[in-house]
């Protein structure tokens, strides 16, 4: 009965303390690491971070990144709870899981404000994120209770059957763009098969993690089963090095996939990469325009643009290219941009300044080479005194842009659309699977032919047929070519989080043939 209101309780303070967070006024002071079921300080480490509020430019969080010590206990603390919870029958795993996402469900705008505060995405979005990361525990808490093998007959009444077992203890890396969100997506289908993980946020956005490792806690997880260490490059490769993890689960960059294949490759551990993109977006003429022009802006501004699988450049037929860039133009200038905490806020700050400088510097090469920008491109200061050090750019569009440019070739992960004019379908095809990465496309057509004969010639993992960038649970994630390899969400998932025994029994004799 008293536990019965503590639970009730709880949820509720925390609820009324997010209400009253603003803008600049949200200091951590509590561990960001997690490991044996609470928040701890790391027993060593590899130097120190400060995680930002991007919307003002204030270090809400200054932490001591986790050395090798540390990593390692936090592997011990997982090995230990992979013991119990692994022997769960999948219902048991599911039932629990499915308390953690109502614990999710119920504490979505507090998680969603902290998320906004330390990543600078407007609440909108962030609310989103919370949803589909609450989904993502529900799915695969569903799917961990219908997790089964096979039998096989074999002659004179011999069997076999095969079981589906967990690896162990798995390592999450994960991008600072989508954070409880990615941490969500790495986890579900982790702890469903019955592993353990220690997960590393990206050190820029080192605060929500923690949150979800406290809510597994709460939901009844065996301690130690999810912890969280801290850090950079240095922390992330005493994880990947470490022989007590079985499997790497990657979010980022494709030099740091790269690396992080090179070291599981050493321990011969399976990898996960969900790697960068540089998709391709093609309208035909036939499409509905305004539907057209809806998809290029969710595909090209979600997260001030710092999304892998983006539709950034986007083919536009050259009979509508005019209106088309009419209308896309019209729309970008009217995003709201300012305090990311703002129900009316469209776009918030990018995740910091270095990464500001680099978006910036991508611009100004696509200057150079010629590039026109029909719109933004610049940094923008809010009239808000309080937002006047973050670190915001005005949504961009670029016209007359060729495929050999820079801006055209390479990952920018900022607001920057590139709109290029093409003529026939063969061409457009040929342009848009030029590229070394493979993550997603779309097409916008009213041609049903049209449609799945461009998707299915199309070298991307995830495809679009008029609409872009939804992302439900159920349906796989993941790339082709530099994008990465492996898939996240949907029922494949767990074939990356399992490992598959096969029992073979004999009802006779042993014939020997010595
Ligand atoms: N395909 C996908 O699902 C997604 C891909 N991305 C990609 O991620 C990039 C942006 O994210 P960033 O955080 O800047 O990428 P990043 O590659 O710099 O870092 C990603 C994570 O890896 C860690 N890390 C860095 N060096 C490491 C090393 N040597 N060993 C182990 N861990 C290491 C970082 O601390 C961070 O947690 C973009 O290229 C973007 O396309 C981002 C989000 C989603
Ligand atoms: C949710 N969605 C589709 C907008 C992006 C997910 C991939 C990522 O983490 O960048």
């Amino acid at each position: 009965m008293k536990l019965y209101h503590v639970r009730l309780l709880i949820p509720k303070i925390r609820l009324a303390m997010s209400r009253s967070l603003t803008t600049g006024t949200f200091q951590n002071t509590q561990p960001l690491n997690y490991r044996g079921g609470k928040r701890v300080q790391p027993i060593d480490s590899v130097g120190q971070e400060q995680a930002y509020e991007p919307s003002t430019g204030r270090v809400i969080a200054t932490f001591d990144c986790s050395g090798e010590k540390e990593v390692n206990e936090a592997i011990q603390s997982a090995k230990t709870a992979f013991k119990e919870w692994s022997q769960k029958s999948g219902m048991e795993r599911g039932r629990i899981l499915l308390e953690a996402a109502r614990i999710i469900r119920e504490r979505a705008e507090d998680l969603a404000t902290i998320e906004t505060i330390n990543n600078g995405k407007s609440i909108s979005e962030a609310k989103i994120d919370i949803e589909i990361s609450w989904m993502t525990l529900e799915y695969y808490a569903g799917l961990a209770g219908s997790m089964a093998g096979q039998h096989v007959q074999l002659p004179g009444g011999s069997f076999a059957y095969t079981r589906r077992e967990p690896l162990g203890v798995c390592a999450g890396i994960g991008a600072w763009n989508y954070p409880f969100q990615i941490a969500c997506w790495k986890a579900g289908p982790a702890l469903a098969c019955g592993n353990a993980m220690v997960y590393k946020p990206s050190p820029f956005t080192a605060i929500t993690v923690v949150l979800l490792a406290e809510i597994f806690a709460e939901a009844g997880v065996p301690t130690g089963l999810f912890n969280v260490v801290q850090g950079g490059a240095a922390t992330g490769e005493f994880l990947c090095k470490n022989p007590g993890v079985a499997k790497v689960s990657f979010t980022g960059s494709v030099p740091t996939g790269s690396k992080i294949m090179e070291m599981a490759a050493k321990g011969i551990k399976p990898v996960t990469l969900e790697l960068g993109g540089k998709s391709p977006l093609i309208i035909f003429p036939d499409s509905d325009l305004e539907n057209a022009v809806n998809g290029a802006m969710m595909a090209n501004f979600l997260t001030q643009g710092q999304v892998c699988c983006n539709g950034t450049r986007v083919f536009v037929h050259r009979d509508i290219l005019d209106k088309f860039t009419d209308s896309v133009v019209s729309k970008v200038k009217k995003i709201k941009i300012g305090d990311p905490l703002l129900d009316d806020t469209r776009m918030g700050p990018l995740i910091n300044q270095l990464h500001r400088e680099r978006v910036l510097g991508f611009l100004k090469t696509a200057r150079e080479q010629g590039a026109k920008v029909l719109t933004g491109g610049e940094p923008y200061t809010p009239e808000d005194p309080k937002l006047k050090g973050g670190f915001y750019i005005s949504p961009c569009v670029l016209a007359n842009v060729r495929d050999d440019m820079t801006c055209v070739k390479e990952e920018i992960f900022g607001p920057v659309m590139s709109i290029l004019p093409f003529d026939t379908e063969e061409e457009v095809l040929e342009r848009a699977n030029n590229s070394s990465y493979g993550l997603a496309g779309g097409v916008f057509t009213n041609d049903i032919q049209r449609a799945h004969r461009v998707v299915a010639a199309l070298q991307a993992g995830m495809c679009f047929i008029n609409n872009y960038n939804v992302s439900p649970v159920e349906l796989p994630f993941g790339g082709y070519k530099k994008s990465g390899f492996g898939r996240e969400n949907g029922q494949v998932a767990i074939e990356y989080y399992s490992q598959l025994k096969t029992v073979c029994v004999e009802m006779g004799k042993v014939e020997t043939v010595f």
